[in-house]
């Protein structure tokens, strides 16, 4: 793609495209790689708002398709430069089977890959996941490590062993021969907790507090911390590394990189606060309010309503016995080998990332 930097002649393809990740990935690509000439949105769900796209230089392509269906990948992948694979299944809260997981996150990544070698497409990037190492079943925290932190990862629940896999698939396919005989080039990308316009799950959390009258009441410790990344700097990292892998592929390919920006450390809760504060919602407790055995029982019985419910509908609340486990332990990342490797800097700033989900969350509300 060398001589390509003055004319617009990439194809990229977003796979995820609509999602909460690849919408700001898409808008990214758009606002910020001139090399575009076609951009092809991969989704099982298309979104309205892709036909206000459709009206700049660039072409853009909306394709509703399925990973799953390995024609339908590489129908999509042919052509392209490069592929950026969002989709997936994110669901920790019991919404879909194992099964559906494993095939759309593991199966669904092995198609894309398999697409990129039969078509000749070189370059592909993954957007997998912190859960890929931690936090582990045996709760050990992972405090401000990085990508040669040692750590046990040892996983059960059905997601972060599908990002697990997906994520070897990618990195071990490196270097296989492509159509036409170049070698492919990956690489994956660690997003934390990602925060934002389009977060669903801070919608949650704003919606449970309304309910209660405008106080969400603390379970998990202060001093729990948790990695969060703004999408925007998760997305413009995307989009870094889609222009630098082809020149540096020798240092890149095969390589993982932990999503980071200047996100301060706090629990899981307390960092919700900078945004839910500012829209009128507090959190009671400068301590747990329930002791903890209570905290496991209640994730118990919403883990044995939620079986009992699914004949008649699906009760799936944002605590059950996984998303406590992980919201109480220490996971947060400290590094800068995407700095080193293709020169990542933070896009936002804390402080404009703040501001910018403090007004989504406001104007998300006030719209809703
Ligand atoms: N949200 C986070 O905090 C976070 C953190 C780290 C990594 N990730 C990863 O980032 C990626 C995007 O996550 P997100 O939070 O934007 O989730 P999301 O659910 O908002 O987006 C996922 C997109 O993939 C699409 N999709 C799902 N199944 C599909 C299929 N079979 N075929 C085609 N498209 C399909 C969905 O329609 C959706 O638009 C995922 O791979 C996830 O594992 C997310
Ligand atoms: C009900 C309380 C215990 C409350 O504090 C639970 C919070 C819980 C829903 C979240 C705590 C940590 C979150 C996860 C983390 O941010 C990283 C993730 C990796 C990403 O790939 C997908 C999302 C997630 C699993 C994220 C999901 C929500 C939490 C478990």
């Amino acid at each position: 793609m060398a001589n390509s930097a003055q004319t617009q002649e990439l194809v990229y393809l977003v796979t995820g495209g609509c999602g909460f990740l690849g919408e700001h990935v898409v808008r990214m690509l758009l606002q910020r790689e001139p090399r575009l000439r076609e951009l092809r949105i991969f989704d099982l769900h298309l979104g309205p708002w892709l036909e206000e796209l459709k009206t700049g230089p660039v072409q853009v392509t909306a394709i509703q398709g399925d990973v799953t269906q390995a024609h339908e990948v590489a129908a999509a992948v042919a052509g392209a430069h490069v592929v950026i694979h969002t989709a997936g299944l994110v669901d920790v809260f019991g919404k879909t089977s194992p099964e559906t997981i494993h095939e759309v996150n593991v199966q669904g990544t092995q198609n894309v890959i398999e697409a990129c070698v039969q078509t000749g497409t070189r370059f592909l990037i993954y957007t997998s996941s912190m859960e890929v190492v931690g936090p582990n079943i045996k709760g050990q925290p992972f405090y401000r490590g990085n990508e040669n932190t040692p750590y046990e990862a040892v996983h059960r629940h059905p997601y972060p062993c599908s990002k697990a896999l997906a994520e070897r698939l990618v990195l071990e396919a490196n270097g296989r021969e492509v159509l036409g005989g170049l070698p492919l080039v990956t690489c994956a990308l660690r997003p934390t907790g990602i925060y934002g316009e389009g977060h669903q799950i801070m919608k949650d959390f704003y919606h449970q507090g309304l309910r209660l009258g405008g106080r969400l009441f603390r379970a998990i410790p202060a001093s729990v911390e948790h990695g969060r990344v703004y999408v925007g700097n998760v997305a413009w990292m995307h989009v870094l590394v889609a222009r630098e892998l082809e020149h540096r592929a020798a240092l890149m390919g095969g390589q993982v990189y932990f999503c980071y920006d200047n996100s301060p450390y706090k629990s899981y809760e307390d960092f919700n606060m900078e945004f839910l504060g500012p829209c009128g919602l507090q959190l009671v407790g400068t301590r747990p309010l329930m002791p903890y055995w209570l905290l496991v029982l209640l994730a118990a019985l919403n883990t044995l309503l939620q079986w009992l419910l699914r004949p008649l509908l699906l009760y799936a609340p944002l605590l059950n016995p996984y998303t406590l486990a992980v919201a109480n332990t220490t996971f947060t990342v400290s590094t800068d080998k995407a700095r080193r490797h293709f020169g990542y800097e933070p896009l936002f700033s804390w402080e404009e990332s703040r501001t910018r989900t403090i007004r989504w969350v406001q104007t998300a509300e006030g719209s809703a």
